[in-house]
């Protein structure tokens, strides 16, 4: 029960828009999420990727591995149990049926995504995004794309879920930020439709 400890409160923005995401806390209950939490770290085949920023190339700020039955995403691989049970249990909530799902590792407050939108063609232009995560709890944040001052944070706790409507990568980016705080291991998953 150490693990009790690992985790923060957890708090969001007041007048967090409805109509783009959608936050339900323990959507998995902690057993089970401490279970998947030690299980993707120790079992996925991660991947540091490179990234270039001015003619320079750096490495990701974090660890990553996409599975699916998609094509479209080179060296995607085939769902796994424990994949296909959580895919199976969002579906509902979302709406809609997921292809692929990218996971994402923070090992500590070092790692990190940049603002961003998820909107490749690959996706469509108005994709639906289902979001789980497990471990340390970390701030979601989004700026509107028109005004970077509209701001919103919502702190995603250990096995919940957030939806990011359609719109959202339209019209918005998100980020997790790093951190100058200790902080533990944060496993993401994204499950997503690409066409
Ligand atoms: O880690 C998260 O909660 C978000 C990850 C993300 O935005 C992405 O992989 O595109
Ligand atoms: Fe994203």
């Amino acid at each position: 029960m150490e693990q009790l400890t690992l985790f923060a409160p957890a708090g969001q923005s007041k007048g967090l828009p409805k109509h783009l995401l959608e936050y339900t806390p323990s959507m998995i209950g902690r057993a089970e999420s401490d279970r998947l939490l030690s299980h993707f770290i120790e079992t996925t085949p991660w991947k540091q990727n490179t990234q270039k920023l001015w003619d320079k190339e750096y490495l990701t700020p974090r660890l990553t591995c996409w599975y699916g039955e998609t094509e479209k995403i080179a060296g995607t691989l085939a769902w796994t149990n424990e994949l296909q049970a959580i895919r199976e249990q969002v579906e509902p909530l979302a709406g809609i049926k997921f292809n692929s799902v990218l996971l994402n590792y923070y090992r500590d407050g070092n790692d990190s995504v940049a603002w961003h939108s998820d909107k490749e063609s690959i996706m469509g232009s108005q994709p639906v995004i289902a979001s789980v995560s497990f471990g340390q709890v970390r701030s979601f944040d989004i700026r509107s794309k028109a005004d970077h001052n509209e701001k919103y944070s919502v702190r995603l706790e250990h096995g919940s879920f957030l939806l990011m409507k359609s719109g959202l990568q339209e019209n918005w980016e998100h980020r997790i930020a790093k951190s100058t705080r200790p902080m533990h291991a944060r496993i993401n998953l994204t499950f997503r439709l690409v066409i």
